[in-house]
């Protein structure tokens, strides 16, 4: 769900029916290994391979195809075919070859693009660094048609060292003594009801999530929202990485002003560490509250942006996660929460264990909560341990003609 959209057949062993895709596994076995181990200097066992296919707006996202015994993965192209003009990047749909830092971790901007081509054969060596990515396919012209899989071996040893690797972890700090912006004059005034508070918390007790429309009063929503996309020069925004974790723009907190650092100010501060007290039942203030803390985050969403799921991303203790949306747009940052066993307990697998559409399973079972982006509304989501989540790949296809959408991303703890 996070990390890709194609078609993909099963393997190409299951297929006695496809002749000529029988005859290409057995090139495979007996005439490309042989060779390719011959040039690697590696002892290659055996071949998987199945047929995959991306049209418009498909995409497979950052990761190294580190799993088990694979050693080289192969991609052969079969579009453009013969007398179709070449295929441009402009296309989309390129392999995209990643660098990585000290620790591994895959670092933008791409290192190189290798366009598909009719009957280009491409390998490479599976490692802790092999990491790559398939463009979003932006042509309507041709599918992007391929052949791929990996030749096996031993086990990989970079596999084994891979999931030691953690990913980036949320910076939690205290709420803010300093500001105390009053509630009153932000807030809608239906919120700061007790009555009203009472139905949330028994709400929230009930479902662990509400989403809170009209949050803020108008004006101040409007004000934030035009400073934005008003904004190029003084607020300043850096890409948040690594690669295979995330693709979205982060706010640097100290540039701030305004309305906007008035909202960011008024999420640390005190007051609302109490208003989530009274909405929640949370420890997050008062005499039972130990060391209640808050990560505050400002994202900026446009097309090609994402996060995937990996190990770091499920949350290590409950939280009260906080999505607040400016500017929303239908499709753009559309965050899924998933249950704890979603993912493989071995830590590492979604980028390597994509199932086929020949499995038939549902795989929305694992889904607990879909936030669908509203302008001015505050999403609540009781969070527990084990639990994680991803925001979808914003696709080319997504319209976003009124700009970004902005997403102010909240975690709290006990
Ligand atoms: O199709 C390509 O160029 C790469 C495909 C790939 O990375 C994969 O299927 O794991
Ligand atoms: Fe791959």
């Amino acid at each position: 769900m996070d990390l890709y959209e194609f078609y993909q057949s099963t393997d190409l062993s299951n297929m006695p029916a496809c002749r000529l895709l029988t005859n290409f596994l057995q090139v495979l076995r007996k005439q490309v290994r042989p060779w390719l181990e011959k040039v690697t200097n590696l002892k290659l066992d055996y071949v998987s391979a199945s047929c995959s296919m991306y049209t418009c707006g498909d995409y497979l996202l950052v990761h190294d195809d580190l799993l088990k015994d694979r050693q080289v993965a192969f991609i052969y192209y079969l579009s453009p075919w013969e007398g179709a003009e070449e295929w441009s990047e402009s296309q989309g749909g390129c392999l995209e070859i990643f660098g990585s830092d000290d620790q591994c971790f895959p670092q933008f901007p791409v290192q190189r693009k290798i366009a598909p081509k009719d009957n280009q054969f491409a390998f490479f060596k599976v490692g802790s660094r092999s990491f790559h990515q398939v463009g979003e396919v932006t042509t309507f012209d041709y599918p992007r048609l391929t052949i791929n899989g990996w030749f096996h071996g031993e086990t990989n040893e970079a596999f084994v060292a891979d999931s030691l690797r953690a990913f980036p972890r949320l910076n939690y700090l205290q709420p803010d003594s300093l500001n105390k912006p009053p509630l009153g004059l932000f807030l809608n005034n239906v919120y700061l009801k007790s009555a009203t508070r009472r139905s949330i918390q028994k709400r929230i007790e009930e479902n662990s999530e509400i989403c809170l429309y009209e949050f803020f009063k108008r004006e101040k929503f409007e004000l934030a929202r035009s400073q934005l996309l008003a904004d190029s020069n003084t607020l300043k925004w850096r890409r948040q990485g690594p690669a295979n974790a995330h693709n979205y723009e982060v706010l640097d907190l100290t540039t701030a002003k305004g309305t906007i650092l008035e909202l960011l100010q008024l999420f640390r501060s005190h007051a609302m560490f109490d208003l989530l007290r009274d909405f929640t039942d949370l420890d997050l203030s008062g005499a039972d509250a130990q060391s209640p803390k808050c990560s505050v985050e400002l994202q900026r969403w446009s097309h090609g942006n994402y996060t995937v799921l990996g190990d770091g991303l499920a949350s290590e203790e409950n939280t009260l996660d906080l999505v607040y949306y400016l500017n929303a747009a239908e499709g753009a940052a559309v965050i899924t929460y998933l249950s704890p066993d979603a993912e493989m307990p071995a830590a590492k697998a979604p980028a390597d264990n994509r199932r086929s559409d020949y499995d038939g399973e549902d795989e929305d079972d694992s889904v607990l909560l879909t936030i669908t982006p509203v302008d001015n509304a505050l999403n609540i989501v009781y969070r527990c341990e084990g639990t994680t989540k991803f925001t979808k790949y914003v696709s080319r296809n997504t319209p976003l003609e009124k700009g970004p959408v902005f997403v102010i991303s909240c975690s709290y703890k006990e």
